[in-house]
């Protein structure tokens, strides 16, 4: 077992930075840095003056964001991405933010919004989210600093369905999903595209039987699933619901029923662990509580991710430092636990995933502290 203790503490930095990283539970607007928050606060100041001091609450206090506060910080967020121009310029920083974490694959997740006093509709909304990711990706590529021998992070698109919404809305967004969706990443027009469809939002809200045929429309066509699965105690009784439509992965997964525990490890169905969120969101009342003692315990598959590095002021680097603290992980586990979510990313592409075992694999050999071990 490797020693984190203080002496250590920068190499297992460094280490965890340098790891090739793969996330798959990032809300777009959770996500925004307090820079982009600036950048978005100074746009709007003539028309939102009374956003000019707009900030996350632990850029105030450093502390926690309990859910009671958490989702109701949304209603001013979302002015700030109001339109596409907004919503391109945020999503281009947080690719940007992710990459320099040392992400390589990225399926980030966010709510179609359409907003009438700009004109945008859930479908523009969608069209700017992927229209940033196609030019960041062109972008980059075209870079010479980014010529590197892997090329760039890979980046796809989950859509969300809010639980305030109602039926129509989930199947208007199970819709514009299966319109920009895509079974292969070489297409030569779109080089991002959606991939799957989340159920999130205010776990105190809403029945999920209510959505329940929109998620089985978007199974039936081919898209990948994903829920917010027992987040709250209000959630303890829907969690056969939730694991009947047969998501191929859920989030957080952090307060179930015996008998939901039981489906989902018999399905083996990875979970999505937000460590920092669910800690500061008082989901889970420490890190020595989580849950993620179990599922390593068990060997249950998890992926390590942020949720909202904005709100909670975390990275994925901080994500696999913490999990080897908590797992008490030496450098050859953590990589394993890196490069087994390459399995349960929601792109089926084979030459992709030849291409990203491929630099998973380039960097184990070349990693000095894996040889040492
Ligand atoms: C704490 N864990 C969480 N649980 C449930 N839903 C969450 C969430 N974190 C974020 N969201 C959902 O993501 C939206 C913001 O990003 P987008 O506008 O979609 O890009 C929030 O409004 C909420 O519905």
């Amino acid at each position: 077992m490797t020693d984190h203790s203080l002496d250590n503490t920068a190499t297992l930095r460094q280490f965890c930075q340098t790891l090739p990283k793969v996330e798959l539970h990032a809300h777009l607007n959770g996500s925004l840095s307090p820079t982009t928050l600036a950048k978005l606060r100074t746009l709007k100041s003539d028309k939102y003056p009374e956003l000019a001091t707009l900030c996350w609450p632990q850029q105030q206090n450093g502390g926690s964001v309990g859910l009671a506060e958490f989702f109701p910080l949304f209603r001013h967020i979302y002015k700030l991405t109001e339109d596409e121009q907004a919503v391109k310029m945020a999503t281009w920083d947080v690719l940007e933010e992710f990459q320099r974490d040392g992400v390589r694959y990225l399926e980030l997740r966010s709510t179609p919004r359409a907003v009438e006093s700009t004109g945008m509709t859930k479908e523009t909304y969608v069209r700017a989210v992927l229209a940033a990711m196609d030019g960041w990706t062109k972008h980059q590529q075209l870079s010479p600093q980014n010529q590197h021998k892997h090329g760039v992070m890979v980046v796809r698109l989950i859509l969300c369905v809010d639980r305030r919404e109602s039926l129509e809305e989930a199947l208007a967004t199970v819709q514009l999903a299966l319109r920009y969706h895509r079974t292969t990443s070489t297409l030569a027009d779109a080089l991002c595209h959606v991939v799957g469809v989340d159920l999130c939002g205010n776990p105190e809200v809403g029945d999920p039987s209510t959505w329940t045929p929109a998620f089985q429309l978007a199974k039936s066509k081919g898209l990948k699933l994903t829920v917010h699965l027992g987040e709250v105690p209000y959630n303890l009784a829907e969690g056969l619901t939730l694991l009947a439509w047969q998501p191929d992965r859920v989030g957080h997964a952090t307060l179930l029923k015996p008998a939901t525990r039981a489906a989902l490890y018999k399905g083996k169905i990875p979970v999505e662990v937000c460590l920092t969120s669910n800690v500061q969101s008082q989901t889970v009342a420490s890190y020595d509580d989580h849950f993620i003692k179990e599922f390593y315990r068990v060997g249950h598959p998890f992926v390590p991710c942020t949720d909202d590095k904005g709100v909670f002021g975390c990275s994925l680097t901080d994500e696999y430092e913490r999990l080897a603290t908590v797992l008490q992980l030496d450098y050859t586990q953590l990589f394993n636990i890196s490069r087994q979510c390459l399995g349960f990313i929601f792109d089926e592409d084979v030459e992709l995933q030849r291409q990203l075992q491929a630099e998973w694999t380039t960097w184990e050999q070349s990693c000095e502290l894996l040889r040492s071990e």
